[in-house]
Parts: structure tokens; sequence; C-alpha cells
């Protein structure tokens, strides 16, 4: 049977990134998004933002939501501080699998706790399940709808601390437009956009970056 999107991506990969450098799978996987196949992941324009997010904040714990084939784990690992992992929540099993073979493609395997399942299963489970107490870091990258009843989630399960950063991809296209009202409004956030446009393309998209106050 054919291969899926996320099965060519990785063998571009393999092809053409030297195994143990997250900055040539970072290029492999644009490359491939530009020349062959759109492929949903942040991308390069968006994804030098988050790292310059993920470099202002030098988290010491991290969750990602939505590993889909795992470059923007790649992204946010490679600037994690020694010791450092992150957290990252696929939904989708066969996504889940490419994305193990590309992270550790980049040699972060071990900078990097990979789970299954939904966020409204996982986020009441975190304290207890990884001995969290609060994320200094949170990227929102997964079902649209999910950004806002998340973000509740974390305030009522006590996981977000005066500091805490959360940063939403997709804000614009293909939108979370309830989330971007609920932080922009909330006293308890302090909220900024940053404009850019949709991965490989020149739709507009952003990035939400949303400050908990306490
Ligand atoms: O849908 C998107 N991502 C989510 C994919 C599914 C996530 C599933 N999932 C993972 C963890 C998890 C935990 N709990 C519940 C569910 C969970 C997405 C789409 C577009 C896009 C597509 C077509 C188009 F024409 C324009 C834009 C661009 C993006 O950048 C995106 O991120
Ligand atoms: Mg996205």
């Amino acid at each position: 049977t054919r291969s899926t999107r996320p099965q060519r991506m990785l063998k571009a990969v393999q092809k053409n990134a030297t195994k143990g450098n997250p900055e040539s799978v970072i290029s492999a996987i644009d490359y491939f998004c530009k020349n062959s196949e759109w492929a949903m992941n942040v991308g390069d324009e968006k994804g030098s933002i988050l790292d310059s997010v993920v470099t202002e904040v030098n988290p010491s714990t991290v969750l990602e939501l939505g590993t889909y084939c795992g470059y923007s784990t790649v992204r946010i690992a490679r600037l994690l501080s020694p010791g450092t992992k992150l957290i990252t929540l696929e939904f989708n099993p066969a996504y889940a699998t490419v994305a193990r073979q590309i992270i550790a493609y980049a040699g972060l395997q071990d900078k990097v706790t990979q789970v299954e399942g939904s966020s409204a299963d996982l986020i009441p489970q975190i304290k207890e399940r990884f001995s969290i107490t609060t994320f200094d870091f949170i990227f929102l990258d997964h079902w649209k709808d999910r950004y806002l009843p998340d973000i509740k989630l974390f305030e009522e399960c006590g996981l977000l601390r005066k500091g805490s950063v959360l940063l939403a991809d997709n804000v614009i296209c293909p939108g979370a437009p309830e989330y971007l009202e609920y932080v922009r409004n909330s006293p308890r956030y302090e909220s900024r956009y940053y404009p850019a446009h949709l991965e490989y393309t020149k739709v507009e998209d952003g990035l939400e970056k949303s400050v908990f106050l306490g």
C-alpha cells in the first residue's frame, strides 16, 4: 500500500539530514515541505519565532500538544538546557511512530518524553504521572478547538504559575478565535501576537504568546 506523507517525510530526513544534527533535520523537513509535499509542521518562519521565545524563557518544564512528525519537538528540544526534558503529546499513533524516528535521528531522544492520547485525558494526569508542579513553557499545536478548553484545564489543574508562557500556533489559520478572545481579554494573561504566515505558504497566520499572571 502507498506510504503516508509522514513516512515520506521520514525518508527525506534519513536521506538528506546528518544523524545527530538537529539543524540538518529541520532543514531537510523544510526542504521536503517546500519542494515535495506541504505538511503541517510549524515551519521555518514561525519556527524562528518559536526558537526566540524558547530561548527567552529557557524553560525547565515544557509541554507540547501536537507532536505530528516531531519538527517543533526537535526545534524546542535542541534549545533546552542540559538535563531538561520536554513532554510531547500526540493523539495519532502513526504520527507518533514517525516522530519517534525523526527525534531519534536528530539525536534528541533523551530530551523528549513522548505520550500518546488526548489532551483532555492527559492534562489532569500530568502532576501525578510526571511529578511536575507547573510548566514554564507550553506549545499548543493540536486541535484548534481544544486550545480554549485546555488552557482552562491547565488553570483548574494548577499547572500554571506566575510567568508561565503559552505559545499557540495557527491562531489565524486554521484559527482559534475563542482562544484568542479569552487570552486577550482575561486579566490573568498578558498576550502578544507574532504575525507570520501559514507554514510554507503566503497565507496569513501567526503565533500568540500569553504569559500567565497568576
Ligand atoms: O490541525 C492542525 N494541527 C492539529 C493536528 C491534529 C492534532 C491531534 N492531536 C495531537 C495531540 C492532541 C492532543 N489532544 C487532542 C488532539 C491532539 C494544523 C492544521 C493546519 C492546516 C491544515 C490545512 C490547511 F489548509 C491550513 C492549515 C496547519 C497547522 O499548523 C496545524 O497545526
Ligand atoms: Mg500548527
